[in-house]
């Protein structure tokens, strides 16, 4: 295949880029009053407007081009039907299994998988029900009221998210989150806890992850210092993972361990045994909800034409403002309370899948690829960094999520919070000239020198692009819904970088020289192996951990 930034679908998109940007949205606007009916799709419960964007018909069909001319039709079907997609590590990329309604068989080497989800499902079932119903009982007899789920990165950001975003349907055991090898997480939580009644879910696919190991090993030696007997572990800890020796090495009887496969990658694995502590604080019945709302998703992703397609129109509009504008970043905000987690989670399934630059073909890209995802929940933001959305030198992107439903209806609260979050994008989009800016100021009294001063500071250049989510209301099948949009998005940007989003090499080197940093400070010697920051911050360390005055 030609390589990307000489294919002829991306000069066209580049020759489009320099006849295009400087249009300004108020304009296309003015120009075109379907352009909310042409740019907006609604998907069940889900309306996604993305006509608040640096586009028109043309930029559309152009970026669809290349989407098909960098093979993502080929590839999502290859990811959905098993390929080893996942070529560095040989592996097959089917999250999408894990939510699949039906029983079409889905072959991961000649194994059809989707038994081995249907049992785990089950499985699942059998002991939400148990704890949830108070028949599983702790070593003094009294039922299960906490769970502490054990994991990081994939088996911590997704199931916190998701239980955090459907706290409101919690019924079952509060669950609560340890990720840090920052001992205070584990205290701060252990504190407020009873042995008697928690139990331990640690979450970690490859069972060998230093911090969970390490909260896992501090969390049972807690227990055991109150319960006093081995014997009772059984009863309050429990492993998800797929490493059967590992569960076993660290203590966890096999029949407590609920297991996944290489196939799911550890920032998709909430839909998997990793979303056990989600399912058994809301139920193993909204549980499948959740499942089920991904699956509408990958249904739209599988058969939706591309310009019609919302995780292709939001990856490809990413590849947009990412490749053309240059722009950096990209910000999810957030307009629900619920999903204060949501940014936090897709960093990591955004960064941690495309952030690379060797392609697959193992050379460097000579393209930008990743962006930095950011983004905390409305209003809060608008206090804090809109400044710079709205009138800093960069371009952002930004991505606006609501729901139409409030889940705590008080007073104004809800007309207040939606208000704002229609009036960020139509500030962003429209702007406010300089002669605007002097009308308002002349209009509020001012002398024309303070009019002349000020109004190019009130002057807003507009055409920052948007797009919006509005959710009916935040359910389990909708949040469902709209995290895997966001998953394909990634996917497809990947393969247009042509980048394999589902492996994650970066985090290893700062791992390993943990270790060695890890074995030099046991050892307590001064520092002299690092370059000089480094011994000196070693030797600087050892020096005031020591210090007690
Ligand atoms: O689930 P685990 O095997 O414990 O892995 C936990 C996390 O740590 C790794 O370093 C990876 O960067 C993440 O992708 C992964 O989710």
């Amino acid at each position: 295949m030609i390589s990307l930034t000489r294919s002829p679908a991306w000069e066209a998109l580049l020759e489009h880029y320099r006849e295009s940007c400087d249009l300004h949205m108020r304009d296309l606007f003015n120009a075109d009053s379907e352009r909310f009916a042409k740019f907006s799709i609604q998907l069940g419960d889900l309306l996604f407007d993305y006509s608040k964007n640096r586009i028109t018909q043309k930029t559309v069909t152009l970026l669809m081009d290349l989407l098909r001319d960098r093979g993502v039709i080929e590839r999502r079907e290859a990811m959905f039907s098993g390929g080893h997609i996942n070529v560095t590590e040989d592996r097959a990329v089917l999250h999408v299994a894990l939510r699949q309604q039906d029983e079409t068989p889905v072959y991961v080497d000649g194994e059809n998988v989707i038994p081995l989800v249907r049992q785990m499902l089950k499985k699942m079932r059998d002991f939400c029900d148990h704890v949830r119903s108070g028949e599983w009982k702790g070593y003094t007899g009294q039922p299960i009221t906490d769970i502490v789920n054990i994991g990081i990165g994939g088996s911590d950001l997704g199931p916190q998210m998701v239980a955090q975003a459907l706290t409101s349907y919690v019924d079952g055991p509060r669950p609560h989150f340890v990720s840090n090898a920052d001992g205070t997480q584990l205290s701060e939580i252990l504190r407020n806890l009873d042995p008697r009644t928690t139990l331990f879910i640690v979450a970690s696919k490859t069972f060998t992850t230093q911090e969970t190991l390490l909260n896992a090993g501090s969390a049972k030696k807690w227990f055991l210092s109150r319960a006093g007997n081995e014997e009772f572990v059984a009863k309050h800890f429990v492993a998800l993972s797929t490493n059967r020796e590992g569960v076993q090495n660290f203590g966890i009887d096999p029949e407590n361990m609920f297991e996944f496969w290489d196939w799911v990658g550890g920032r998709y694995s909430v839909w998997s045994a990793i979303g056990l502590s989600v399912a058994l604080a809301i139920g193993m019945d909204r549980f499948e909800e959740f499942l089920a709302g991904a699956h509408e998703a990958d249904v739209h992703f599988r058969t939706a034409q591309p310009e019609r397609n919302i995780p292709m129109l939001m990856a490809m509009l990413g590849i947009w403002y990412n490749n053309f504008y240059g722009c950096g970043t990209q910000a999810i905000l957030p307009y629900n309370q619920y999903l204060s987690r949501f940014p936090a989670y897709f960093q990591q399934g955004d960064m941690e899948s495309n952030g690379k630059s060797i392609s697959v073909d193992g050379v460097p890209v000579n393209y930008g690829t990743g962006p930095i995802i950011w983004g905390e929940p409305g209003t809060n933001g608008q206090h804090a960094f809109f400044q710079l959305l709205h009138q800093g030198t960069k371009l952002v992107p930004c991505d606006f999520i609501a729901c139409a439903q409030p889940l705590n209806p008080m007073g104004k609260h809800h007309t207040v919070l939606i208000s704002n979050f229609f009036a960020q994008t139509e500030a962003l989009m429209r702007g406010r000239t300089l002669a605007e800016a002097k009308a308002e100021l002349e209009a509020q009294g001012l002398a024309p020198n303070r009019v002349s001063a000020l109004a190019p500071h009130k002057t807003f250049t507009g055409n920052r692009p948007s797009n919006t989510f509005l959710l009916k209301r935040l359910t389990p099948f909708n949040l469902g819904l709209l995290m895997a949009l966001y998953e394909h998005k990634i996917f497809v940007q990947g393969t247009i970088w042509n980048i394999n989003s589902f492996d994650q090499m970066g985090v290893e080197l700062g791992k390993q020289l943990a270790k060695n940093i890890q074995t030099e400070l046991a050892e307590g010697g001064r520092a002299t192996r690092h370059d000089a920051s480094t011994n000196g911050l070693i030797n600087a360390y050892q020096h005031m951990s020591r210090d007690n005055s």
